[in-house]
This record gives structure tokens, sequence and C-alpha cells, in this order.
């Protein structure tokens, strides 16, 4: 009977032993996943509360009797790569028509905004991005170019087409070049939750300090539309620069990511790039709270953002060229280019 009772005793035991390593290994395991969510924020709200932003058709109607090239699936670019693995166009020159496009674009009727920012030194740029915006940036569509500067007596008188405006607004200046530049992210993120989410459908967000070239059309739009940077396309994924230091925010492993893609140009929907810049933003807020700035600053959390969010149209290095290189034969057009410029005298720091 003694032994018995033992024998209940310990059984009884057991099981709590065995209940208690069960819970706590679940609470463990919850709590972890929290915690890697919290840390490593890749999106925010997609379904939580939203600007109402407008609706869209992605209806290809065109005009009975459009003349135009007969499209082939057998010839086209054969010395480039035109699609993602994740099935997303990759935009190059000779790999769609104009005419066709806006005669299925043009006729929605659509506003394209744009963000530029020219913050201290750099509103010296801002007169021929504008200039070379108006000959070459989706000529013949409702373009609304919002400026962003301290210096709002120093904006240009740049006269525009029919059916493009421009409005200004203040905004403070830092005192390092990385802060203004990040920055963005945040006043981006504010400008389409305060006016553009039921004024606007797309948006660009672009570098100053760069020129248009030639065409930019609606050949650019998509969802998520990310440009890759001229300067890493030819590179190991290893040796991108990327954020390496696994406590921020940013961080990609040398095995992972894509492409390396710019901070100086990147767009979509409305609704999209809200979600990027939100996301961005607080990243890299809470990376600052904890002494951590990314390598390449918003750019580093943007390359880690459309790592885990694909963006649905990338855009080839003839979108964001950059003067200093000489151009490659696979590049048939630059688009727009960043300027060559003396980082010493235009800057607020070194
Ligand atoms: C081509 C490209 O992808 N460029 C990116 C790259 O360097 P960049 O060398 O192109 O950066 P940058 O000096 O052009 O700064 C980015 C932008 O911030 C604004 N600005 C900056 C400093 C200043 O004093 N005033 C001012 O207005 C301006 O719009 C400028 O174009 O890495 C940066 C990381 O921080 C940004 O992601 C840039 O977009
Ligand atoms: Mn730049």
């Amino acid at each position: 009977m003694y032994l018995w009772n033992i024998k209940i005793v310990a059984g009884t035991l057991l099981l709590v032993l065995l209940l208690g390593v069960l819970y706590s290994s679940i609470f463990q395991s919850h709590r972890f996943f929290l915690v890697f969510e919290n840390k490593y924020i890749s999106q925010l709200h997609r379904n939580g509360p939203q600007p109402d932003f407008r609706t869209h058709d992605f209806h290809f109607e065109v005009p009975d009797h459009l003349q135009y090239k007969q499209p082939s699936i057998l010839q086209g670019r054969t010395d480039v790569v035109t699609v993602t693995p994740w099935l997303a166009p990759v935009v190059w020159e000779e790999t769609f028509d104009p005419v066709l496009l806006d005669s299925i674009y043009r006729p929605k009727n659509m506003t394209i905004a744009v963000t530029v920012f020219a913050v201290g030194k750099y509103i010296m740029f801002l007169k021929n991005f504008l200039e070379t915006a108006d000959q070459h940036f989706f000529v013949g569509y409702n373009v609304h170019i919002f400026v962003f500067t301290d210096r709002l007596d120093d904006v240009p008188q740049v006269k525009m087409a029919v059916g493009r405006q421009l409005t200004v607004r203040a905004v403070p200046s830092y005192s390092r070049w990385q802060e203004i530049s990040a920055r963005r992210m945040e006043m981006i993120q504010i400008l389409i939750e305060e006016k553009l989410h039921n004024s606007a459908d797309y948006i660009f967000c672009l570098d100053v300090d760069s020129n248009f070239h030639n065409h930019w059309g609606a050949e650019s739009l998509g969802g998520l539309v990310a440009v890759v940077h001229p300067g890493y396309y030819e590179v190991d994924r290893s040796r991108f620069p990327y954020e390496r230091r696994p406590a921020s925010r940013a961080y990609i492993a040398p095995e992972e990511g894509d492409f390396y893609y710019c901070g100086g140009a990147f767009g979509g929907l409305l609704q999209e790039v809200h979600l990027l810049t939100k996301t961005c933003r607080t990243n890299f807020e809470a990376d600052a709270k904890e002494g951590i700035e990314a390598a390449w600053q918003e750019e580093s959390h943007l390359n880690r953002y459309m790592w885990i969010n694909k963006p649905s149209k990338v855009l080839s290095p003839e979108y964001l060229w950059q003067d200093f290189k000489p151009r490659k034969p696979e590049i048939h057009i630059i688009r727009f280019s960043g300027v060559i410029k003396n980082y010493a005298l235009i800057r607020p720091n070194v």
C-alpha cells in the first residue's frame, strides 16, 4: 500500500514536470516569435487602418485599330534578363512599346506624384532636375511634383507644361547629410497620409542631384517599383553594401538578397509606397534608439524591405545611372542619371 502511494506521487510529479516543460517551451517559442516580429518589422499593418486610397482599374484597353509593331515571344533583348525569378518584369529599352503603353494609360487620367528633396546646398540641383523632368518624365500625364526644402526663397521658377504642377513644402535641415537623406522616408509617409492618399495614383521618390536625359514613362508603373543600382548589377550579392550587422533592422546576410536597389529612385502605387516608407522610417528610428545607423541609411532599410516585399516591377539601371560611369553596352539609353558632385562642397558634414 505504501509502495502504491509512492508510485502515485511519483507519477503525478512526472506529469507536472512534463506539463511544465511543454508549457515553457510553447511560451518561449511564442515569446521568441514576438521578439522577432518586433525586431525585424518587414511590413507594417497591411491589413490595419490605412488612409483611404484611390481604387485602381488594371484594365488594359486600347483604341480600335491602333497601329503598332507586332509583338513576338521569340525575338527581343537577349543580352539582358527581362524578368526576375518571381516573375516581375525588368524594364530595359526595347522591351516595351511606349505608344501602346500610352494608349492604355493616358485615358485613365491618372496623377503621378513625385517627391524631391533639396535641403541646404542641394537646392543648386533643383533647376536642372525640374527642367529636365518637364522634358522627359511622364510627358502628357498629370504630374504633381513636391519639392521639400529649407530654402523656400531659392526655389527656381521653372515653366512647366499643362497638367503639371509644383508644390513646395518646408522641411527642417539636419546637421548631418545622413539624417537629411534618411528623414525623407518619414516626410514621404506624412505627405501621403496628409495630402496624397486620395489625390494621386502613383508616386516616385527621386534624388535631386540627378537629371533626366530620355523618356521615363508609363512602362515604369507598377505596384511596388525598384531601380537596380548601376554600381552593383555585376557583383556577387555577398559584396553588396547591404547592412551586415545583425543588430540592425536592415540586416541582410551575405548569402541573402536579390539585387542592390537605389535609394535615389523608387515608387509605385501610393498604398505600397506608404507601407514602404512607414516601415523603413519605423525601423530606422528603432535602430537609432539603440545607437545604430545602417551602412547606407534609408537605402539599407529599403533594400531589406524590397528583399522581403518583392517589387512587382524592377527598373534597369537605365533609370538611375551615374554621370561618372562610362556607359556599358547593355545600356542602350540613359534616362536619369546622378550628376558628378563635390561632396565636400555641398554636404553639411563629411
Ligand atoms: C543614387 C542613389 O541611389 N543615391 C543614394 C545614395 O547616395 P548619394 O550620394 O546619391 O546621396 P545624396 O548625397 O544624393 O543624398 C540623397 C538625397 O538627399 C537629399 N539631400 C542630401 C543631403 C543634403 O545636404 N541635402 C539634401 O537635400 C537630396 O535630395 C539628395 O539627392 O545613398 C544615400 C544614402 O543615404 C541615398 O539613399 C541616396 O538616395
Ligand atoms: Mn544622390
